[in-house]
């Protein structure tokens, strides 16, 4: 039948292509926060004066005693200002602190005075303040800002409670706690921004230190520009802030100006700087961040791996789509080329000095022992000549330790041969170190009076929050690795053509490189790129840190990492009226229009429910699947804060913790209108749905698992089930081993996958599956997150399967069975999200939309084959037997409220019935997607995607109809 055949097909190809959000536990750039230039715009212009007029009031003198405005000057100049901002109690004014002098020599003082230095580092290198780099030569003349001209290699296909909502808190929570009310201070109190893209629907504010500076002190240029952009919209927009809720606990914060409906947008911006994943950088565009498209797969059946991306024949890692792709990412890519090319070089010198180190040892052990055991050389004299990466030697923190995670040490391992030929590994910088990287180039430019395209129209990452000062040590000790490897990463290029010559020659002269005076300081590179000491260069990792973004697809699966400065003052909730999303994938226009086809303004805040003016911006930094435990950990870890919203202090308190606040009952505000947002939990009955056990009479009521973890509580009754007060069957022991085993499961098939063995990885959830689903609602936070990954491996193993050779009956008859099973499960996904009448995303959340999305594209793609979902209760397949049975969803909608609704007869749904389900789904997620991603966006890519499937299948249908009634007449 037509109808089934184009479905099915079309269907599958998108969804190999994309669609699932999959949250690696431990993902850096989820911070999720949560968790996106042309520069001919004039608007951008304007915005990114608004900083850039602020620092290059302050011209200094030039490393070579020229006075011009330098990057060096511009980075002291906006620290000294941010930091009198942040430290009310500051006594060095920021008008004298301004001066370079000032911050060179360790002027900044931080609230607390608690600094302790990162373990790299002697005490005796990192006072109270900034460390200078001593200075041991001069930079090479012009040697970062030769042009290259761009070229490309075409390379071939392997080549290359309820949640305790918003409401008004019962008691007086601490000051400052975020959800406190409190009132603002006067305006002349308040630094204010408005920002232009926000079509007056956001506001940026900070207290001003008492007695200190006003804003005109710090710049009149951006003074003016704010007050001139709010001219407008003040009178009112302020009145309205001045009687409405201010949470931030300190520093920047952001607030609605208008009333806003659930789905509106309030921002729209351009990532000041975006970078692809490092394992993405083979896959995909660098610049749209497409994959090879099916179009020019080489290999017909082949996954996204084969294609005609061509590689930069510069640095030969990036890749690009088109030569018009790639000439948009050159003037971020300029610098980032030099560098990466350097480092291959040097990392093929290290190599041939590494063997050479073998060999000698060899021949030493061999000879003589009356031999010296001294080599020739040592890798520690190729580096000494930098204070940071001498001290971090010394203490064993440099090494070429293996790392799984980009995170550790902020470099990834690429493990294909590197492209100069030499057989071991060769390891990449990782995302945030490009980001990072491209950040300070492009800054430099800015400094030093260049042109610059490669940085977007935002404010100064120098202003935020770096947190270095209250990092625990161990985390400080993380970031001063990353710091390390950034300096290298940095000073690569530079190094490089002070040792090798140009870097195009290609040429080292491993002579020159044995000379430890003759290496370029790495120290002076990175004064001339306006890092003036250590302490600077780990504040601007701890800023990175805390104030990047994941850069996501419209899907939500993770691209890479981005930062923009507005964004980045918008503080967290667990429960956040207001997300940050990527609504048309995470780049702008590519040069074929073929994945980002949306607007350029590619990161975009949303309201996610309805938000009064003055009210608090808040997005979630972290997948609010976790648990308390989890996400609070993440936080503090991470963004050095304890949230203290409702649905953290209320899980404290259900945790009979010390310290905790009595629940605050909030009666529903505007946000539940029209169903979005959430509802006030009842505190005495409130389960956490991430910690819920099923009753093990099966009435669908839960038991809570937290209070499981308290004897007291057990003997109480508070772990009986809320429905039919049976006791658990379960004990908190067993939860405990159930929690490790989804755990470890969760990591071993996600290595599985992403080691390309799909069907293994599924196997390996399927082992699992069958115990937690009977036990644990899919809301329980390692289920859910399992239920996640499987469906993922399903769909990636069917499609991979269908893709084999279709007149294989018996991959074809696989691949059905897959996209069976990614139904059921992916039902159980759905009913995660939304269980309880206190779900974990609430009505319209991008990742409850996207699941529902999913779910739609599945019961589509399940139009070829409707016979192979039977009517048993127990669905139990030959294929490494599939464990989910029809039971675990039916429980799962019978538990919810008429939030789940739309999935109650889903299990049972009789055939003819299915199209209307797949109508029922494609609905609901366009009505979510559209709050999800904003309503003037159409709900972004997914939106629009959802809409043209329901239009085409309605027009299929109508036809069908048609051809019905026909062949009866
Ligand atoms: C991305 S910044 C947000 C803007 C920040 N207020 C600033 O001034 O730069 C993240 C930092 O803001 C603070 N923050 C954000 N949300 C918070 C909350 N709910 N409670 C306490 N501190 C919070 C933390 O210090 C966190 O590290």
């Amino acid at each position: 039948m037509r109808f089934r055949l184009r479905y099915g097909l079309r269907t599958v190809t998108f969804l190999r292509s994309t669609f699932i959000t999959r949250h690696p536990p431990f993902d850096f750039s989820s911070p999720l926060r949560p968790h996106n230039g042309d520069s001919s715009d004039s608007r951008g212009k304007s915005k990114a004066n608004g900083t850039g007029e602020r620092s290059s009031s302050n011209s200094t003198r030039s490393p070579s005693g020229s006075t011009r405005m330098s990057a060096a000057s511009s980075f002291a100049a906006l620290k000294a200002q941010r930091d009198a901002r942040r430290n009310p109690f500051s006594l060095a004014a920021p008008s004298t602190a301004s001066s370079t002098e000032d911050v060179q020599h360790g002027e900044h003082t931080f609230v607390g005075g608690d600094m302790s230095p990162p373990a790299p580092f002697s005490a005796a290198e990192l006072p109270s303040g900034a460390v200078p780099i001593p200075s041991s030569r001069p930079p090479p003349a012009a040697s970062t800002a030769t042009g290259t001209s761009i070229g490309m290699d075409e390379v071939g296909a392997f080549e290359s409670p309820t949640m305790p909502g918003m409401g008004e808190a019962k008691g007086k929570p601490p000051p400052g706690a975020a959800g406190s009310r409190v009132r603002l201070p006067d305006i002349q109190d308040l630094e204010l921004r408005f920002d232009t893209y926000s079509s007056e629907r956001a506001l940026f504010y900070a207290p001003l230190p008492k007695n200190g500076p006003r804003p005109s002190d710090f710049s009149t240029a951006a003074s003016s520009s704010a007050s001139r952009s709010l001219s407008g919209s003040l009178s009112y927009s302020y009145s309205q802030l001045l009687s409405s809720s201010y949470s931030a606990p300190g520093g920047w914060a952001a607030a609605g100006i208008s009333s806003c409906r659930p789905g509106d947008v309030l921002l729209r911006v351009r990532p000041e700087v975006a970078v692809l994943s490092t394992a993405l950088l083979e896959k995909r565009c660098s610049a749209c961040y497409s994959p090879p498209g099916p179009e020019t797969s080489t290999t017909p059946g082949t996954t996204s791996s084969a294609g005609r991306l061509q590689r930069c024949s510069g640095c030969k890692v990036t890749r690009y789509c088109s030569a018009a792709c790639q000439k948009r990412d050159w003037p971020a890519h300029r610098d980032e080329c030099k560098a990466l090319k350097a480092m291959q070089q040097l990392h093929t010198f290290r190599s041939a000095l590494h063997q050479q180190q073998k060999l000698d040892q060899r021949l030493a052990s061999r000879h003589a022992k009356t031999q010296s055991a001294s080599t020739p050389f040592g890798v520690g004299s190729f580096q000494d000549n930098d204070q940071v990466v001498a001290a971090a030697t010394a203490t064993g923190q440099y090494q070429e330790a293996e790392s799984d995670g980009e995170d550790e040490d902020g470099m990834n391992e690429d493990d294909k041969k590197t492209p100069t030929g030499s057989n071991d590994r060769m390891r990449l910088p990782s995302a945030m170190m490009r980001a990072l990287a491209r950040w300070i180039w492009a800054r430099s430019r800015i400094g030093t009076g260049g042109k610059d395209k490669a940085r977007g129209d935002g404010r100064d990452l120098l202003e935020l929050c770096s947190h270095r000062e209250r990092f625990a040590p161990e985390q400080l000790q993380q970031q001063a690795q990353l710091a390390i490897h950034l300096a290298q990463y940095l000073t690569a290029a530079a190094r490089a053509a002070a040792t090798f010559g140009p870097v195009s020659r290609g040429e080292a002269n491993l002579d020159d490189m044995m000379q430890p005076d003759t290496a370029f300081s790495q120290g002076d590179a990175l004064r001339a790129l306006g890092i003036d000491s250590a302490t600077e260069l780990l504040d601007l990792v701890c800023q990175f840190s805390c104030n990047s973004f994941a850069l996501t697809d419209s899907d939500l699966n993770a691209l890479g990492v981005c930062l923009h400065a507005s964004m980045a003052m918008i503080n967290h909730a667990c429960t956040p009226n207001a997300a940050v999303v990527f609504p048309f994938g995470g780049a702008a226009k590519s040069g074929q229009q073929r994945w980002n086809d949306g607007d350029d303004k590619i990161m975009q805040l949303v309201a996610l429910r309805a938000i009064e003016p003055g009210e608090e911006l808040l997005i979630s930094y972290v997948d609010i699947s976790d648990t308390y435990q989890d996400r609070r950990s993440y936080l503090k870890k991470r963004y050095c804060f304890d949230c203290r919203c409702e649905l953290c202090r209320t899980s404290q308190a259900n945790l009979g913790q010390s310290g905790a606040q009595p629940f605050a009952s909030s009666t529903p505000s505007s946000s539940s209108q029209q169903g979005f947002g959430m509802h006030p939990p009842q505190a005495a009955k409130w389960i956490d749905p991430r910690r819920a056990i099923w009753c093990p009479h099966r009435c669908g009521g839960w038991i809570d698992g937290a209070a499981l973890e308290s004897q007291a509580n057990v003997t109480a009754g508070a772990a009986r089930c809320n429905k039919c007060q049976s006791m658990s069957n379960v004990t908190a022991s067993d939860v405990a081993t159930d929690t490790q085993h989804a755990k470890d499961t969760l990591r071993q098939a996600s290595r599985l996958l992403d080691q390309g063995g799909a069907e293994a990885a599924w196997t390996q959830c399927a082992r699992v599956l069958p115990l937690l689903v009977d036990r644990y609602p899919p809301s329980w936070q390692p289920l859910f997150h399992l239920l996640r990954l499987a469906t993922m491996c399903l769909i990636e193993a069917g499609s991979t399967l269908l893709s084999l050779s279709s007149s294989q009956t018996s991959n074809t008859e696989a691949a059905i069975y897959c996209f069976d099973e990614a139904v059921r499960i992916q039902m159980l996904v759905v009913a995660g999200t939304q269980a309880s009448n206190t779900p974990i995303y609430s009505k319209g959340s991008p990742a409850r939309a996207i699941a529902i999305a999913t779910l739609a594209k599945l019961v589509l793609a399940q139009f070829d084959h409707p016979h192979r979902l039977d009517q048993q209760g127990l669905q139990f397949s030959t294929h490494s037997g599939a464990p989910v049975c029809r039971a675990a969803v039916e429980q799962a909608a019978a538990q919810g409220s008429n939030t789940l609704s739309i999935l109650r007869d889903a299990a049972n749904v009789p055939e003819e019935m299915r199209v209307e389900l797949a109508r029922q789904l494609l609905t609901q997620s366009i009505e979510e997607l559209d709050v999800g991603f904003g309503r003037s966006n159409q709900g972004g890519r997914a939106g629009l995607e959802m809409r043209t499937a329901l239009q085409e299948m309605e027009e299929e249908m109508a036809l069908l109809a048609q051809t019905r009634s026909m062949s009866v007449s």
